[in-house]
């Protein structure tokens, strides 16, 4: 069965965009996220800062594997570092995924991650002006992994409601 898989950057809605696209459909959703905290029993955060960053990406890509191949029809919304690490950005090439990438600018990241940066880990520390280099030089880098998805939507000046059109206009 397909996965519609929701990737980007970090703040550009993909757990937001997942949950309200699923109310629409009625095509259940899974938070990548979500389900780690739920198997390990502890927040992303605490996953940080008590087993390190290699340990959770390792759990990341264990569990999207299983997320992978489960039977049911579901949207996906992915960490924004999942298609960066191990070979996940070839899993999203399989036949029964439609990959979306959710693009937002520099700018757009920047307005919704300075006021929500306490549960992601790698910014909860910063300050604006280190935020703002860092969210521009990690979303470079990120970019290439990030245009391997099948479908690119413009999430920038957009309600939730008109991104999730957008993303069942591009699947119609
Ligand atoms: N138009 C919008 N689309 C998606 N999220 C929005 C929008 N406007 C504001 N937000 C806010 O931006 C944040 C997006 O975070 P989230 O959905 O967790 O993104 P991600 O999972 O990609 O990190 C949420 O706090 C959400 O309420
Ligand atoms: O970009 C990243 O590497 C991360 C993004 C987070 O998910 P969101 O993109 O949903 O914030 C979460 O997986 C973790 O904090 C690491
Ligand atoms: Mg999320």
């Amino acid at each position: 069965m397909k996965k519609i898989i929701l990737l980007g950057y970090m703040g550009c809605g993909k757990s937001t965009i997942a949950q309200n696209m699923s109310k629409i459909t009625n095509i259940p959703f899974l938070d990548l996220d979500k389900c780690i905290e739920e198997r390990a029993n502890l927040s992303i955060k605490e996953i940080f800062e008590k087993q390190g960053e290699i340990y959770f990406r390792k759990l990341e890509h264990e569990m999207f594997v299983e997320l992978l191949r489960s039977p049911e029809r579901s949207i996906i919304g992915l960490g924004g570092g999942t298609p960066c690490y191990a070979n996940n950005h070839e899993l999203l090439k399989g036949k029964d995924v439609i990959s979306i990438y959710l693009k937002a600018s520099i700018e757009t990241l920047y307005g919704r991650l300075v006021h929500n940066k306490s549960k992601r880990p790698l910014i909860a520390e910063m300050n604006e002006e280190e935020m703002k280099e860092f969210i521009a030089k990690h979303l470079f880098d990120r970019s290439f992994y990030y245009n391997q998805a099948q479908y690119k939507v413009t999430v920038d000046d957009k309600t939730v409601e008109e991104t999730v059109q957008d993303i069942l206009a591009v699947l119609a």
